[in-house]
């Protein structure tokens, strides 16, 4: 019904079609020529805005809400009602508005989502509708679908199983292939599978918006991803699929089954495993202690743990490693401690990173029966740890002054989300090792105060590669994400650390330059996946311009009225 020709746009939608279309609608700001051709005048205020002035007021109204909940609901309903604004006012503003629209508030926004629930955004595929799949895919609306985030709710930041509620991550983690990566709206799509819930709270909950049942397991939840992935690979042949917040028992199964079928890659494991190699790669030119001798334990074995294990492996790998060296450098600590041979009750993604227990027979150990993560610092004294346990204050202060009496310059990464999970806070850890740690956060902290002055601690946060990576393997029409590609991108993310050229300086670019984060990132991809023989017919020589030809900036299109 309506055509982009040039920069303008033909329509034969109707005033209020265009006013309720969020793709669409422009608000305050259609032109008087546009009013009078589509008979706006009256159902808008006399006064014309540019989308500068829009985006002024919506700031201004922004600022006056009282919690950053209702900021969240604020800006869910700009989306819903005009997405060049919204996108206008998130481009300039991502330091101030990404800890609203993404962590920590897109958390509370998950918990609260049955109560702010306004207008649907994305689908919502059950599995009493699972027979539907291919017709509610069939839509005409989705035809331009590029990148799909979808999610089972189970594992909602560190916040567990929010079910039908786990929408508002895929809605957030699009916001930024928007906002940051600058995917063009129409072409994203976020996706809730409800499996139901065994959230009690959610089960009990008269207004729960999502399907009231137990979650599926075993086979026919298996049955019915199955059905979701054939459904999206014959809609879209060559879709991005990015799966989001999956529980441990089906992250990496998934990812194992689906890689090769389609153009698809974890967040939580992969996107991580970058964001967290290309933070540690950046801080190895800081201290100067070689990736060859860095020793490294992780809070968490699961997704998120076991994916940056395998990179910063890989990583020790190429830097001269040899495969049984680099082995025996990671320190996996999990609910029973430390990941050892011979353990009962690991997963098949753990096993490649189990420590030998003849490495560890002459450790000191506060419980003989148990591998607690202060053993763990005090006997292979790590050289970096990092956090992805969803334990507030798992860090404690013995084990911060562990890593500081083990290294002069202490690698720490506390990196669970929502800030409320957080294995330590900045402040502490600035304290406990007398300001000589290496930061990064998964989730906004305030600054702190280092020799005197404020410093900005680093967001060690997948937001830094998801957004280029969808864009590189989007621009260039990569069959496959890689590990290679990921490789590529942690690479590119260290080689825009501010701390090349100033030690004193962040690891990592600041939110506010995520956009240029997100270029840098997809070309690498791009140029990787172009050696890998993952793209067809694109010149090397050609392969920036594609990128940021794809890259969409928020702007009105003047509209004109189409004739008859
Ligand atoms: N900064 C970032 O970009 C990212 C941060 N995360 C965060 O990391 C956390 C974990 O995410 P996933 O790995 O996907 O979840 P997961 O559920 O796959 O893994 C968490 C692991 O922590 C373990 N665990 C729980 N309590 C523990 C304890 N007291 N001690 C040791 N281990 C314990 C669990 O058994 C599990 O193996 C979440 O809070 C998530 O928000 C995840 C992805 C990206
Ligand atoms: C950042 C992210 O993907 C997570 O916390 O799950
Ligand atoms: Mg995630």
């Amino acid at each position: 019904m309506s055509e982009t020709s040039g920069a303008s746009i033909t329509t034969a939608l109707s005033a209020y079609e265009l006013l309720a279309d969020p793709q669409l609608n422009k608000g305050t700001a259609f032109s008087e020529a546009e009013r009078d051709a589509f008979d706006l005048h009256g159902l808008l205020p006399p006064s014309v805005l540019t989308l500068d002035e829009q985006v002024s007021r919506r700031l201004q109204a922004l600022r006056g809400y009282e919690t950053d909940l209702e900021r969240y609901a604020f800006l869910r309903e700009l989306q819903d009602t005009n997405e060049t604004l919204f996108y206008a006012l998130l481009v300039g503003n991502l330091e101030e508005l990404l800890p609203i629209v993404y962590t920590p508030t897109v958390g509370a926004g998950c918990q609260h989502f049955s109560r702010l629930f306004r207008k649907p955004r994305g689908l919502f595929l059950s599995i009493p509708h699972q027979a539907r799949i291919d017709r509610i895919l069939a839509h005409p609306r989705f035809d331009a679908v590029e990148a799909i985030v979808v999610t089972d709710g189970e594992r909602i930041l560190g916040l567990g199983d929010q079910g039908a509620g786990g929408m508002g991550i895929p809605i957030g983690k699009l916001s930024l292939y928007t906002g940051c990566g600058g995917l063009h709206p129409a072409t994203t799509l976020p996706i809730l599978l409800d499996v139901g819930t065994d959230n009690p709270d959610c089960l009990a909950d008269p207004l729960y918006i999502g399907w009231r049942n137990e979650r599926v397991r075993g086979q026919e939840y298996d049955d019915f991803i199955e059905a979701f992935v054939s459904a999206v690979v014959k809609r879209w042949p060559r879709v991005l699929l990015q799966w989001e917040d999956f529980a441990k028992n089906n992250a990496t199964r998934m990812l194992d089954r689906y890689r090769d079928r389609l153009c698809t890659f974890n967040d939580d494991v992969q996107g991580t495993a970058a964001v967290a190699t290309g933070t540690l790669l950046s801080a190895i030119n800081v201290t100067g202690v070689p990736l060859t001798e860095q020793r490294v334990a992780v809070l968490g074995a699961g997704s998120a743990g076991c994916g940056i294990a395998g990179l910063i492996r890989a990583a020790m790998r190429d830097a001269g490693l040899s495969e049984s060296e680099a082995a025996t450098r990671f320190f996996m600590v999990d609910r029973d401690g430390l990941l050892v041979e011979g353990m009962s009750g690991l997963a098949p993604f753990q096993m490649p990173f189990l420590q030998n227990k003849a490495a560890i027979a002459n450790w000191k150990l506060d419980h003989p029966d148990r591998v607690a993560l202060l053993d763990v610092v005090r006997n292979a004294k790590p050289t970096v740890l990092i956090g992805v346990s969803g334990q507030a204050g798992a860090f404690s202060e013995p084990v911060v002054r562990a890593m500081a009496e083990a290294n002069q310059r202490p690698v720490i990464f506390p990196l669970s989300n929502p800030t409320s999970r957080a294995e330590a806070t900045p402040v502490d850890i600035e304290a406990w090792t007398e300001g000589r740690a290496l930061i990064g956060v998964g989730s906004p902290f305030p600054p702190i105060t280092r020799d005197g002055v404020r410093f900005k601690v680093d967001q060690t946060n997948n937001s830094y590669i998801f957004p280029g990576v969808g864009l590189g393997a989007l621009a260039v029409g990569a069959a496959r994400v890689t590990d290679g590609m990921f490789m590529a991108a942690a690479k590119a993310l260290a080689s825009s650390s501010p701390a090349r050229n100033n030690p004193k300086h962040n690891l990592l670019p600041p939110v506010s330059a995520l956009r240029d984060v997100a270029l840098t990132v997809a070309l690498a991809v791009a140029l990787q996946a172009h050696k890998e023989g993952q793209v067809k017919d694109i010149p090397l020589d050609q392969i920036e311009a594609r990128i940021r030809a794809k890259m969409w900036t928020p702007r009105y299109a003047p509209y004109q009225r189409a004739k008859g």
